[in-house]
């Protein structure tokens, strides 16, 4: 019985390569510099698992940037508008791809970015051409490959199988569909394939993740011809084929019958999968089961896995079986041993991605060995968990219980609030703002680093936090903007900041995920019954309306995120601990309403994010998400404007759902894909009012004056301009001032020009 893991963190377990990044990205450090730090990364992870004693240890999960982008660069996917940058070292291309480019007299716009899968791990999406040809460049995978081989490991490649790669990108010209290059492609595959085996590769993990998802007749087609076409040239090569996610469903027959070793199965999100595939397995096929939950950090109940291990061993007997995690590692911190403030009582109860690897090989030992003690061990914890005082709040599950309809609907419809708040408000047309966050400096994360450690006071540190808001008040006054933010320069992270004011939440100090690029998160740990132990974010936003006439937003994250973006617990349905985050955030709004706020901001980036995967299981989640938020939003008078804001979303097929928030605004990402999304609200009738970003944030790179004003004059040929907003994308925190200062004042001008050209018009 192998030990598989399907992919590690690539971070460092103290954030080495996003340090790496940004200090070559800044000019600070050396290319050569940065290299050696992927290099140290990989070979200590490598040899960590190996001591861990992981037989089929993953190389090419790697990554600079993206693990999609590599793709990209692998298979020569390299938009045209790159090519005036062959001059550059090839790391510049790449981080030109992901970042986009201003220097140098160049100015190229980023790839796209968006979701991976259910995931807040973002990925670089392909672009693709009708006559989009292949070219392989394997010297990354090899020399990874090369790199383990040298320290005596034998790694299994791990490479986004070619259906897959092809679903997740984008054609970017009409009258083709990407996996009509699939022909082109795959004997591309057989070559990266042909060299990684002259290596001395034995394995290579395919990820196929759509293989879990609902899937087309074509799409089940080209998976048979690709994995026939491989093997057929590969007789000897074992090919282990992931799937992740979700369960296998109506593909278990297009999966079995592939030709392919080893088929791996997410027992995790979808157990009840197992009994039907292990029937249906040829005989020289091998299961990978996914039982360590790769999605979240809680220790695993081994009484519950160990009977599923015995029932696969049972039909296909030890050797046709693997113990996995349900996922690739990446979504789970590294190592728990590096957590110092969780108290010791909740520590027990969890497993971060270090931890996860030695449950797979404790249960190998009991399974196999008959190590009980390893098994008493984990039902101690389990049984400690169980039976802990701190968990439940029987007020906190009452107040849930007890929701009326009146609760999730405001007083009055959109058209009549639409009126009032008009009146009161008084804003001109294509009202300006922005989503709420502005640059995180150093120095802001520097004086909360010393504040968090003792080092300066609380009056210090409200101090200096203020001082920034009042600046970033007084230059959003200077530059004409119409609704102001604070610029939530007190917050670390959007959603941890309210976890660290709730009850029912527990942080680590290095529990880091990549979240994209550089950029990571530190997911609080949802662990029991929540609730608001005192107002958040009221006494901020009452400072920051203190210094204007202009209409302050008040600034929260909804339900739905907080939920999204933590890792949640896993002993009651996420939609009871949905529900009690909402209730939390809806004593907010209302008491900021009471404090004067006339706008009040509830960000639900993560609402698309968390839509199941299948399309079966939408309707429910839809119907408690949306619920969820109406709650958060509904405590308010008609005259306070309730907005909400998306980010990285494809909206097209939740449009109906969105329009039932029944949001007074709602501001998305629109920018990089140049306004396509609109189409989606314009279609549907949608009746509120829309903000689509202009200003693509997560790119350095400043747009221009013309450039937004034609987003702006795209938007207005499909919404009504009276319903329209003018803002970026998304919050600003991960920009730097000089572009912010830039990009905003270019975007103030756009809103001018359109402005005047409606004016005109009339
Ligand atoms: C809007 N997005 C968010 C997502 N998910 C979230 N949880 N939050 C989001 O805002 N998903 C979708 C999008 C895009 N994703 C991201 C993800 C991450 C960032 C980001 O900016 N991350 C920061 C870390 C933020 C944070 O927690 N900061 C803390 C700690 C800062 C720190 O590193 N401190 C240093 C010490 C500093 C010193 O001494 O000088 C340390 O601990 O070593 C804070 O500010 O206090 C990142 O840098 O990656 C953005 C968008
Ligand atoms: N209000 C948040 C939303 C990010 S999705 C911000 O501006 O950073
Ligand atoms: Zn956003």
């Amino acid at each position: 019985m192998l030990k598989n893991n399907l992919g590690f963190p690539r971070i460092g377990s103290h954030r080495q390569l996003k340090k790496a990044c940004e200090s070559y990205w800044s000019g600070k450090t050396s290319l050569s510099e940065l290299i050696e730090v992927g290099k140290k990364i990989r070979i200590e992870n490598w040899k960590l698992q190996r001591e861990l004693g992981i037989d089929l240890i993953p190389s090419n999960d790697f990554s600079f940037y993206d693990h999609v982008l590599d793709h990209s660069l692998m298979f020569g996917v390299i938009p045209q508008r790159f090519e005036v940058l062959k001059h550059l070292p090839e790391a510049d291309q790449y981080f030109a791809m992901a970042r986009g480019y201003q220097q140098n007299g160049f100015d190229l716009k980023a790839m796209e970015m968006t979701k991976w899968f259910d995931t807040n791990y973002h990925y670089i999406v392909p672009e693709f051409t009708r006559f989009q040809t292949f070219k392989l460049n394997a010297d990354k995978i090899i020399s990874e490959f090369r790199e383990a081989k040298n320290e005596g490991i034998i790694t299994k490649s791990v490479i986004i199988g070619p259906v897959s790669y092809l679903l997740l990108g984008k054609e970017k010209e009409e009258g083709f569909d990407k996996l009509s290059l699939l022909d082109r492609l795959l004997p591309v595959y057989c070559d990266l394939i042909a060299r990684l085996v002259n290596e001395g590769a034995e394995w290579i993990q395919f990820d196929e993740p759509f293989l879990a998802l609902d899937i087309n007749y074509q799409t089940k087609d080209a998976l048979r011809v690709v994995y026939q076409t491989i093997r057929k040239e590969f007789p000897a090569l074992k090919i282990l084929l992931a799937t992740y996610f979700d369960g296998l469903q109506d593909n278990i027959l297009a999966a079995v019958n592939l030709p392919i070793c080893a088929l791996h199965l997410d027992l995790v999100r979808c157990p009840e999968q197992l009994e039907e595939v292990l029937p249906k397995i040829p005989e020289d096929f091998t299961l990978s089961l996914g039982l360590i939950d790769g999605r979240n950090i809680w220790k695993t109940d081994y009484q519950k896995v160990i009977p599923i291990v015995e029932k696969a061993i049972k039909t296909l007997g030890t050797h046709r079986v693997m113990l996995a995690p349900s996922c690739s590692l990446i979504h789970t911190p590294c190592n728990l041993e590096n957590e110092t403030k969780i108290s010791a009582e909740i520590k027990d109860w969890l497993a971060f991605a270090q931890q996860k690897l030695i449950e797979i090989t404790e249960i190998y030992e009991v399974v196999v060995n008959q190590k009980i003690e390893c098994l008493t061990k984990n039902q101690a914890s389990i049984q400690r968990r169980q039976t802990s005082t701190l968990i439940h709040k029987p007020h906190v599950k009452t107040r849930v219980a007890e929701v009326k309809s009146s609760d999730l609907n405001r007083k009055s419809s959109f058209l009549e609030r639409q009126i009032v708040q008009k009146d009161i408000l008084n804003l001109p047309l294509f009202p300006t703002t922005t989503i709420g966050s502005f640059p995180q400096t150093d120095e802001i994360r520097a004086i909360r680093a010393k504040f968090k450690k003792g080092e300066i006071s609380v009056v210090q540190y409200n101090e200096f936090i203020k001082l920034h808001t009042q600046k970033v008040v007084v230059w959003q006054e200077e530059l004409g903007f119409d609704v102001l933010v604070h610029g939530e320069f007190e917050r670390n992270d959007m959603v941890e900041y309210f976890g660290e004011l709730l009850s029912g939440f527990v942080f680590s100090e290095n529990g880091w995920v990549q979240s994209y690029g550089s950029r990571c998160v530190k997911p609080p740990i949802i662990f029991g019954d929540i609730e608001r132990k005192t107002a958040m974010t009221v006494e901020w936003s009452k400072y920051a309306q203190s210094l204007t006439q202009k209409p302050m937003k008040g600034m929260l994250t909804g339900p739905i995120t907080i939920l999204q973006w933590s890792f949640v617990r896993d002993d009651q349905p996420r939609s009871s601990t949905m529900m009690q985050i909402a209730w939390a955030i809806r004593d907010e709004v209302v008491d900021l309403e009471k404090a004067g706020i006339k706008i009040i901001q509830i960000d639900e980036a993560a609402l698309r994010e968390g839509l199941p995967l299948r399309q079966t299981k939408r309707a429910a989640y839809l119907k408690n998400a949306i619920d969820a938020f109406r709650i958060s939003a509904s405590g308010v008078q008609d005259e306070t404007q309730i907005h909400t804001h998306m980010c990285y979303s494809e909206f097209n097929d939740i449009i109906e759902n969105i329009a039932e928030m029944d949001a007074d605004v709602i501001t998305i990402e629109t920018s990089r894909s140049q306004m396509e999304l609109l189409e989606a609200f314009a279609k549907f009738n949608y009746p509120n009012e829309i903000g689509p970003g202009v200003y693509d944030i997560h790119s350095p790179r400043v747009p221009s004056v013309e450039e937004m004003e034609v987003l702006l004059l795209k938007a207005m040929e499909v919404l009504p301009a009276q319903n329209l907003w003018v803002n970026p994308d998304c919050g600003l925190k991960t920009r730097k001032w000089p572009e912010t200062q830039q990009a905003l004042r270019n975007m103030i001008e756009a809103a001018h020009r359109v402005r005047e050209r409606v004016t005109e018009f009339a």
